[in-house]
């Protein structure tokens, strides 16, 4: 139960006989009060055993009875032993591991839910319509789908076969078909739905010979075992995915696809669903908290396999029997979750689960990840299997550097170099695109003194504060990390200069200059302000791809995984905002962030150029990158490391100490420091600190910060249990990040 910092648990008695489970949400009285709890221990005993409980001293005790069922989990004990096993890896009590694999809102969940059933929005095809011309294509095809499927079906399945709620309305609103809330069980004059939808699902693509090698490699996997698929950018590997994905339904197992990035999430699951139809899920947190749990039962109950397609925490969903994990982009740090805890990674877990299940994992990436690399066989655990070639042939785009100094030496201030707005300028009639990537959000990263160097900071966290600009042209200061809004000021406040302005270029300033300095380009912003709501992702991809802009201007996830046959021109602003963050892995994740910007050109008939505009050309990543030889790099970084005794090559655990006072946090983190110092000596771990955090304060709250490193695979050199929160004073929260990636 919610009780204490770590969950307590206590044990109650299934006296009313209601067939409580492990996993099982219930209600039960402490004190008496109603509260919900998790069965997570199950004791058979009889009253013979009662009256000779264990060390017999003990009188038997009389035990409280649990009073209702409110969800029934239905895990299996094979799922459960594997969130136990992950309790102890991630350092967290099982109660609170369980409630973080367990979808949100399972301890919310209502009795009613059960009682009544959902009523739930039936569309049927009205009769009497006729058929109008000129029907746009997806609601011509939604029309035929409820035609061939006998006239009816769910609209939550119609909304899996990809059939938006938009396109229903649209069909509402001709007077086509109407919609009506019907009890799910009498179907009785209907299709079963799924049936219909799944009708025209497309046909697997003939593989490549690289391809077929790599699925066969995979199929004489022995089970439980994974594979890194190196394949360069543009390779195949999504369909690789899927084919494997069809043989593993096939046999009747399930399967997981994992992604990074929620707004990589429309394209998988397009994709997918084109192949699979209504078997294909979504699991993520763009989906409501009913839909997850939704997911999570049709993962218990269902009578068909299925594919689900999510983010990291879809790796807890207990689908069994379960036949392969996909996670693809594996060198994707959002695969770690820093907070809150369970401190977990997703490869791990899925590494794990595969395991103990028999299931097989496969690790996809252009970049793999250099723990992964370090995990091959014979030493690891991995097989390796590659894909050398473009689907298309075309070779992997050359990359031009552009030396920022040289522009500036030749007078020209512009964010956008020469030979960039050269090559942009020739896309509209050429008739072809580019993607620009604006390595941070945000008008422009943050406002400072020209004069004196002052820089306008949050007044809760240490870091600058991001100016931000309205359509109307407002502009205001913005914390990213505690939201702390505040106005422009137009002087500065130390030296009283009027040299006081923005700095640096986010993604609304670049747009800008676009704006100005090619006229008559199209332009389209992708970022995390630009593609809010649960569809944006998908309409500005779609926008883009229907051709209605010549450049896409983004962050990050314009990186990755975007399949434009008619983008030539990949480019990057300022890549040293990159290069320098102070960051042990900036080298290995700016390297993998640039390779897959550079993927994104000349996928398709034409070839693809890259464009990189850098003040220090010279840099080793940049290097790596016009070579193109990944390869290179990771031996390279992996003798580096080695060498140093860095992270894979010995193990790491940072403790995050955070409070409202500053010196009941330093005192804390003292105190913690003391009482881990013999256990670290002793399992010859070494102790770095305790320290500020690299931002000593966020939304308020003090940071503090313990840095265990000691030697590889070996366990970690801390009490077991919630020892170590129990000396904590009040209002001082302890996190325990076992390997972890950001300090
Ligand atoms: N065997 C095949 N025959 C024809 N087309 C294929 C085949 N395999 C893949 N394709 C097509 O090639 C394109 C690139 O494939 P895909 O997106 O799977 O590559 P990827 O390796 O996942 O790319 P990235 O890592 O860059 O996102 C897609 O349009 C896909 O439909
Ligand atoms: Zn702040």
């Amino acid at each position: 139960m919610e009780a204490g910092r770590e969950g307590r648990c206590f044990t109650y008695e299934d006296s009313r006989r209601l067939g409580v489970d492990l996993g099982d949400l219930v209600v039960v009285r402490l004190r008496g009060r109603r509260m919900q709890g998790l069965v997570m221990d199950r004791r058979i005993s009889s009253p013979v055993d009662r009256g000779q409980a264990s060390g017999s001293e003990a009188p038997p005790r009389h035990l409280e009875a649990i009073e209702a069922l409110v969800q029934s989990a239905a895990v299996d004990p094979l799922w459960f032993g594997w969130i136990e096993a992950m309790a102890v890896h991630c350092h967290i009590s099982p109660f609170r591991m369980l409630k973080a694999a367990l979808p949100p809102g399972w301890l919310g969940q209502r009795q009613s839910h059960q009682a009544e059933p959902r009523r739930l929005w039936w569309v049927q095809l009205e009769s009497s319509a006729i058929n109008p011309q000129n029907l746009p294509q997806r609601q011509a095809d939604l029309q035929a789908a409820l035609a061939a499927g006998g006239g009816g079906a769910w609209q939550r399945d119609l909304q899996a076969a990809g059939f938006g709620s938009g396109l229903v309305n649209g069909l509402i609103k001709r007077g086509l078909i109407r919609r009506e809330k019907r009890q799910p069980t009498d179907a009785s004059n209907g299709l079963s739905c799924s049936d219909a939808c799944d009708q025209d699902l497309e046909v697997p693509q003939s593989l490549t010979v690289e391809q077929q090698e790599v699925v066969e490699a995979f199929q004489s996997q022995p089970l439980g075992t994974g594979m890194l698929l190196w394949g360069v950018t543009g390779s195949g590997k999504t369909e690789v995915y899927l084919q494997l994905a069809e043989r593993e339904l096939q046999a009747g197992r399930h399967c997981l696809i994992l992604t990074p990035e929620i707004g990589l999430i429309p394209q998988l699951v397009d994709r997918f669903r084109r192949r699979f139809g209504t078997k294909v899920l979504e699991y993520h947190s763009g989906c409501s908290d009913r839909e997850r749990v939704s997911t999570w039962r049709q993962g218990l109950t269902a009578a068909k396999p299925l594919v689900v397609v999510g983010t990291r925490s879809a790796v807890f969903l207990p689908l069994a029997p379960l036949g392969l994990i996909v996670l693809d982009e594996e060198h994707d740090s959002s695969y770690k979750q820093e907070s809150p805890m369970p401190c977990y990674h997703a490869r791990d877990m899925a590494m794990d689960r595969a395991r103990r299940t028999g299931a097989r994992v496969v690790l996809g990436s252009a970049t793999p990840s250099l723990v992964s690399w370090k995990n091959l066989a014979p030493q690891g655990q991995l097989a390796l299997a590659r894909l050398t070639r473009r689907i298309s042939d075309q070779p992997l785009s050359p990359v031009h550097v552009v030396d920022m100094r040289q522009e500036l030496a030749d007078g020209h201030r512009r964010l956008i170099s020469r030979p960039l707005m050269e090559r942009l300028s020739a896309l509209p009639e050429a008739g072809e695109q580019a993607v620009v990537l604006v390595p941070r959000r945000g008008y422009s990263s943050f406002l400072s003194c020209r004069s004196c160097g002052e820089v306008v900071q949050c007044p809760n966290c240490d870091v600058a504060l991001t100016v931000h600009r309205s359509r109307q042209g407002h502009q205001w200061l913005r914390c990213h990390w505690c939201d702390h809004r505040a106005e422009v000021e137009s002087s500065c406040h130390k030296c009283g200069s009027k040299a006081f302005k923005p700095f640096g270029a986010g993604t609304q300033r670049v747009m800008e200059h676009l704006v100005e300095e090619l006229q008559g380009l199209r332009l389209l912003r992708f970022d995390r302000d630009s593609t809010g709501g649960r569809d944006g992702h998908r309409r500005l991809l779609e926008q883009f791809a229907a051709g209605e802009a010549d450049v896409l201007v983004g962050t990050q996830m314009l990186a990755k995984g975007m399949d434009l046959p008619r983008v030539t021109l990949a480019a990057v602003l300022a890549a040293d905002g990159l290069l320098h963050r102070p960051d042990l892995q900036a080298g290995e994740q700016s390297l993998q962030l640039l390779m897959q910007l550079a993927g994104r050109a000349g996928r398709g008939e034409r070839p693809g150029h890259v464009l990189v505009q850098t003040y220090c050309p010279d840099h080793p990543v940049i290097h790596h990158l016009v070579d193109g030889r990944y390869g290179e790099f990771l031996k390279e970084e992996a003798c580096l490391r080695h060498e140093a005794g860095l992270v894979p090559y010995s193990r790491a655990c940072l403790l995050r100490l955070s409070g409202d006072s500053a010196a009941a946090t330093a005192t804390a983190a003292a105190v913690l420091a003391e009482q881990i110092k013999p256990l670290c000596d002793a399992q010859g771990w070494c102790l770095i600190g305790p320290a500020p955090a690299p931002i000593a304060r966020v939304a308020g709250r003090s940071r503090w910060q313990l840095l265990l490193h000691g030697p590889e695979e070996s366990p970690l050199p801390l009490p077991s249990g919630s020892t170590l929160w129990n000396g904590l004073p009040r209002g001082v929260a302890l996190a325990v990040d076992p390997d972890p990636i950001q300090l």
